[in-house]
Formats: structure tokens, C-alpha cells, sequence
């Protein structure tokens, strides 16, 4: 008996999205769904109120910032990362590998694992696959991640097919070491780069070891989209229907409409959070930079169409000069917005879905958000 189980509600007539409901030991979660990511503990600037109230229903945390910072035995000794943080939904963290590949030149791979220095302070560290399981069994998420290695974009196909074949067994090594199978969940992550042939030796690999769910990872690491939606589109054709898929870092909203019909029930993306401090809206009339001068006596709300506190409380121009004056309720606010846009985006995703009219809503949606 695994800690997380998907339950498959409906198939899409439409298209190849699916309706389903991942049953963790921190609740249930609807899917198709939008996990806000929260780094280093905390979705930035956010009070757990505040991402319920939002309708967050899972959030994302990282194995290699928290390793890093305050330190895993820390968050053991404060009960875990539920009690550190006072979140008591649903919490995903990452395995750390995509964090140290993103260190670039300051890190060395072997078989054994990842040797780096800290990002922080130039000390040397290395992370194993069950290093990365030691870590995320002490922050106690409700789902892990595999310890893997994000092919860099573009790479050549013989460093890709090594790479993940290292992948694969790294996998054997996590599940080998996770022993509270009952309270956590365990993910694999396919690998394969841009190589169709590669992504299918890699899903069949990482599938044969019976796990809760299933990854995608290395898309949206600079690839073009049309590579990216071909590539996703030929892996999800091997991963099993019973089981989550989580497509990794992926969340504009063409890429989440775009994921979701070929099949994809979890996404995570820093993008509206990071764009939100730096004074971009996704709105329900497309991107709007409020920081320009455009919106200096704009005394409208941010988005009409929205509820969120920020749209029924405050104007562009408001929003404008905190954005300028480098106020942090300005990243705030537009935070709360950014968030709460992806999550009902994905709330009418699943209206859509289970009234099979998806690639209708999705016609709708990029006339209004994309002009097209
Ligand atoms: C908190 C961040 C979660 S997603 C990070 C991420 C993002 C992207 N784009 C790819 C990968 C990947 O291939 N492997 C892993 N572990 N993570 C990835
Ligand atoms: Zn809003």
C-alpha cells in the first residue's frame, strides 16, 4: 500500500486529459493542478492562509536549498517541514539534482552522485541518491523525488543516453533506500533529452520500478515549445494511466493547456511568482507589465475578471507605484494575483474536462489571454 494513490475519475472526449484525485496523508488533491513552489519553506511572501485562501492545494519545497539552509536535521528536530512551516496540506519536494545541475561548472558527476560547493558558501558537498532520500524523509514530504540528472539543453544523444541510464539506476538506489513507503511517496522521473527514442527507453526503465507516480523531467530547460510538445506527447504514450504524471517546471499558461491535454496531472513553475516581483500580471486579457508608466493613472482593478484580494482591493496605478517604489507589498500583491490566475485557470480546466469541452475552453482562453 503506497501514501499516495490516484484515482482516475474521467477521460477528456476531447483530448487526452484526464480528471483524477491523488489521495495523500496530507489530503486529497484535485487534479489537473497547479503546485505553487515555495523554495526555501515558503511560497514567497505568502502566508499558508493566504495560498489556502487562493485555493493552493499542494505546495513544492527543495531538497538542495534546505540541505543547504537551515539544514534537514534542523527541520527533523522542528517536527518537519508541515510543523516547521505551518502547512498542513500537501507537500512535494524535489530531489536536489536539478538544483546542483543548475550550479553549473562548480560540480562534478559520478556514479556514486553529485559532488558541488555550496551556492552559499563554497564548501564542498556530495549528494547520493540516498543522501537525497535521507534528506526528503526528514522534511517528511507527503511526495519525493528521485534523484536524477536533468540533461542540460541541447546535448548531444550519447551524454543523454548515459545520463540516463545513470537515471535509472540512481532510481533503484532511492527506492532501494526509502523505507516509509506508508507516509511518503516515492517518484521516478523520465529522462531522455529532446530524443524520442531516448525518452522511451527511459519511461520504460523508470516504469518497470513500480512506484506511486511518475515525472517528466528535462523539459522546459530552454527547448523551443514545439520540441517540448512533441517530446511530451511521445512520453506520456509509455507511462501507465493509473498512475499521477507530473510534468517538472512547467507553468505559462499555454504550456499548462498545452500539458494538460496530452495527459499531464501536475505541473510547478516558479514563473508567476518571479514575475510577480518583478511587476508582470497574467491577467484574463493576457500579460500586463504594470510597471509601465502605461498604468500610472489606470484607477482599474488588475483584472476584472478576477477575485483575488488584490484585484477586489486595488487598482493598476496603486499597484504601479508600490512596483516602482520597490514596496514589497507590491511583489505581494501581484504574487497573490499571479498564483490565484494559474489555480482558477486550472479549477476551469477541470469544469472543462469533466464536461468534455477542453479544447473549446482552450480556444477561448488563447483568444482572450494570447490574441490567437
Ligand atoms: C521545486 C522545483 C521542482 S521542478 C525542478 C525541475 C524543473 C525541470 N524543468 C526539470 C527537472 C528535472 O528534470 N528533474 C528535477 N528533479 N527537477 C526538475
Ligand atoms: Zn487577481
Amino acid at each position: 500500500m503506497y501514501a499516495v494513490r490516484y484515482e482516475l475519475i474521467k477521460e477528456c472526449k476531447q483530448s487526452g486529459a484526464r480528471l483524477g484525485r491523488l489521495h495523500t496523508p496530507h489530503g486529497i488533491i484535485e487534479t489537473p493542478i497547479f503546485m505553487p513552489v515555495g523554495t526555501q519553506a515558503t511560497v514567497k511572501s505568502m502566508t499558508p492562509e493566504e495560498l489556502k485562501e487562493i485555493g493552493s492545494q499542494i505546495i513544492l519545497s527543495n531538497t538542495y536549498h534546505l540541505y543547504m539552509r537551515p539544514g534537514h536535521e534542523l527541520i527533523k528536530k522542528a517536527g518537519g517541514l508541515h510543523e516547521f512551516m505551518q502547512w498542513d496540506k500537501p507537500i512535494l519536494t524535489d530531489s536536489g539534482g536539478f538544483q546542483v545541475f543548475s550550479l553549473g561548472p562548480l560540480r562534478k558527476i559520478t556514479e556514486e552522485g553529485v559532488e558541488f560547493r555550496s551556492h552559499l558558501d563554497g564548501s564542498r558537498h556530495t549528494i547520493t541518491p540516498e543522501k537525497a532520500v535521507e534528506i526528503q524523509t526528514a522534511l517528511g514530504s507527503d511526495i519525493m523525488m528521485a534523484f536524477d540528472e536533468c540533461a542540460p539543453y541541447p546535448a548531444d544523444r550519447d551524454y543523454v543516453k548515459k545520463s540516463l541510464e545513470r537515471t535509472t539506476r540512481w532510481l533503484q538506489r532511492c527506492k532501494d533506500a526509502h523505507k516509509n513507503t506508508e507516509n511518503q511517496a516515492l517518484f521516478g522521473i523520465v529522462q531522455g533529452g529532446m530524443y524520442k527514442d531516448l525518452r522511451e527507453q527511459s519511461a520504460r526503465e523508470i516504469t518497470a520500478i513500480d512506484l506511486p507516480g511518475y515525472a517528466i523531467g528535462g523539459l522546459s530547460v530552454g527547448e523551443p515549445k514545439d520540441i517540448m510538445y512533441d517530446i511530451l506527447g511521445h512520453t506520456v504514450q509509455f507511462l501507465p494511466e493509473d498512475k499521477p504524471r507530473y510534468l517538472m517546471g512547467v507553468g505559462s499558461p499555454d504550456d499548462l493547456l498545452e500539458g494538460v491535454i496530452r495527459g499531464v496531472d501536475m505541473f510547478d513553475c516558479v514563473l508567476p511568482t518571479r514575475i510577480a516581483r518583478n511587476g508582470t500580471a497574467m491577467t484574463s486579457q493576457g500579460k500586463v507589465v504594470v510597471r509601465n508608466a502605461t498604468y500610472a493613472e489606470d484607477f482599474s482593478p488588475l483584472d476584472p475578471e478576477c477575485d483575488c484580494y488584490t484585484c477586489r482591493n486595488y487598482t493598476k496605478a496603486y499597484i504601479r507605484h508600490l512596483i516602482k517604489a520597490n514596496e514589497i507589498l507590491g511583489a505581494r500583491l501581484l504574487t497573490i494575483h499571479n498564483l490565484r490566475f494559474l489555480l482558477k485557470l486550472m479549477e476551469n480546466v477541470r469544469i472543462a474536462i469533466h464536461e468534455d469541452r477542453l479544447l473549446d475552453f482552450k480556444e477561448e482562453f488563447f483568444k482572450k489571454y494570447y490574441k490567437k
